[in-house]
């Protein structure tokens, strides 16, 4: 029941959406109040039961919370960081402060909708009106549901259906400034950084090497990294450009400005880590894609469908980063990870010690830096399952969510659901790839594996891809010895890979006798 107050103080609860541009929540709380109150609900203890989350994710958080405290300064307030279990410390402040609104964007995560329905419970009893508003996708998934008559769309062509009988995304919301703010300025005390200021990882006992910093956080750099993409009229022209840029005090690399393989995707954008925690809004960069040239606007939008599609079905399916319990998950019968062999290679797949250079790199370059193509991705998830190791997808799902700075629960799970063809269509498609193959394709000139397995670098580019190829004599002259300073292959890529495909074609006769499953070309 809304209580009858002109002008409210508000408590606007920051979750993902670390950003002032496209804030929807944040502006209605500033219309509304008398008195804006920014909060984050800092629990690492609450994260960690609910997501597998290393260190470089946690030193992501915190930049993108310093770089949003930054903000805030400049229009004349600050972030309130509230340590701790998320409902009493929202308790404690509310009293202290005397909120009577609280403002939030929503989340569609299972363990999110769950902390939602606490902290809604503690505030209804204080009688506080409470305004939430859909902004890290581009449409409601519950909308997108209801306009499919109450049916969550199963296939991508279904989806496409459903939101091409919707309007487009709604245009962002204006950026709030100063002026928009001044209204409803609180008090800083000179505490603020003792009491609610961000810590540092260090203080929070936690440590990350300097290599896992490659990717600042924060919506400075989002936006940033946003135009600096969309503006770019050749992707192609690796050393144009700057090549590093500062936000705040911190100097940076701007990925893919000096390094080619970066680029191995030329649309890429790199913006995944920023779109995942919010600071960049969905809807700015469909939006701001508009203008891009012709080739890269149908790329954004299309990947970004791919996303609305995954955070639609995730929203309905319950256990949807699991296979047990979950009701679209077709049951394959992976090898078990118990036994002797099997267990040695999924250990040697996590170590990035495979003996399969493309499938190394990917897997080193994720546990070093935090980020990596699709490509990468899909060759690991494919290697991991139907191409060669026939292991469950959980494997890598729990992988990646625990390096990847992009990390996230509809996406992660989505893509493997999607590339071991375990939901989204009738027939497992046959991809099962070809890890030297792949490698030859996208790596054309080897430097990917040479920067992620520098144990291979003086190899000739002819055997970078299968070093256990090169003959004696040339890998004493690379100063490489397979099986000393490299692993051989753990198991015959060529070998299993027919194996796989002899197994799928032999679950899609149980599935549905008469037709073919479309083969992947590698
Ligand atoms: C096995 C596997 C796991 C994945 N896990 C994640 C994950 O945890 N988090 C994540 O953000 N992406 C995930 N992806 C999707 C995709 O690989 C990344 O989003 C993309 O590589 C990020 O790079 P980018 O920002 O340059 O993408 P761009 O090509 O610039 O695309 C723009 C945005 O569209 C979205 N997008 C792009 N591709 C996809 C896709 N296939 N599915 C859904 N959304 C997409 C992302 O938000 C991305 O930032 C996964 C893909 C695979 C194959």
């Amino acid at each position: 029941m809304e209580r009858n107050i002109t002008r409210h103080r508000t408590l606007h609860w920051f979750r993902k959406g670390l950003r002032l541009h496209d804030n929807r929540p944040l502006l209605e709380a500033i219309r509304s109040s008398e008195a804006v109150y920014c909060v984050f609900c800092l629990d690492l203890e609450w994260m960690r039961a609910n997501e597998r989350i290393g260190n470089n994710r946690i030193r992501f958080l915190l930049e993108s919370l310093k770089d949003l405290d930054d903000s805030l300064r400049k229009i004349g307030t600050r972030l309130f960081v509230l340590k701790g279990n998320a409902r009493a410390a929202i308790k404690t402040f509310c009293r202290e402060y005397e909120i009577t609104q609280m403002t939030y964007m929503r989340d569609a995560e299972v363990f999110y909708r769950q902390l939602e329905a606490e902290i809604l419970e503690e505030v209804n009893r204080r009688e506080i009106v409470t305004r939430s508003f859909h902004g890290h996708t581009l449409y409601d998934p519950q909308e997108v549901i209801d306009a499919n008559d109450g049916q969550v769309p199963l296939s991508l062509d279904e989806f496409y259906s459903v939101v091409g009988n919707m309007d487009v995304p709604a245009p962002p919301a204006p950026t709030i400034t100063g002026e928009m703010y001044k209204s409803c300025a609180v008090t800083i005390e000179d505490n603020h950084q003792a009491i609610y200021g961000v810590p540092t990882l260090a203080s929070l006992g936690l440590e990350c090497p300097r290599s896992l910093t490659r990717w600042p956080g924060g919506e400075t750099v989002a936006l940033e990294r946003m135009r600096f993409k969309l503006e770019r009229k050749n992707l192609f022209e690796f050393d144009q450009g700057p090549s590093t840029s500062k936000a705040g005090d911190h100097e940076y690399e701007i990925p893919g400005t000096t390094e080619p393989w970066f680029e191995t995707q030329p649309e890429t954008t790199g913006l995944s880590p920023y779109i995942n925690l919010g600071s960049m809004s969905p809807r700015t960069f469909w939006h701001g894609a508009q203008g891009a040239p012709e080739k890269m606007r149908t790329t954004v939008q299309g990947q970004m469908i791919y996303r609305e599609f995954f955070y639609t079905v995730a929203y309905t399916v319950n256990n949807f980063t699991k296979i047990e319990g979950n009701r679209i998950c077709r049951d394959i019968k992976w090898s078990d990870p118990k036994n002797e062999r099997v267990a040695e290679w999924i250990e040697k797949f996590k170590e990035g010690m495979t003996g399969y250079p493309w499938i190394d790199a990917a897997v080193r370059q994720m546990k070093s830096e935090g980020w990596i193509t699709h490509i990468s991705r899909f060759s690991l998830a494919s290697f991991l399952t139907v191409g060669q190791m026939w292991c469950s997808w959980e494997i890598g799902q729990q992988l990646f969510e625990e390096f990847l700075l992009d990390a996230d629960y509809a996406l992660n799970a989505g893509n493997f659901l999607w590339v071991t063809g375990s939901a989204f269509s009738n027939q497992v498609p046959l991809r099962a790839m070809d890890p030297v193959k792949i490698a030859r394709k996208w790596d054309t000139d080897g430097s990917f594996i040479r920067r992620y397995c520098p144990e291979l670098k003086n190899l000739p580019t002819q055997y970078i891809y299968c070093p256990w190829k090169a003959p004696n004599d040339v890998q004493q002259q690379a100063r490489t010895i397979i099986g000393v300073d490299y692993p051989e292959p753990m198991l015959n890529a060529a070998t299993t890979r027919i194996q796989n495909l002899n197994k799928i074609k032999a679950l899609n006769q149980q599935l549905r006798p008469d037709s073919d499953s479309d083969r992947d070309s590698l």
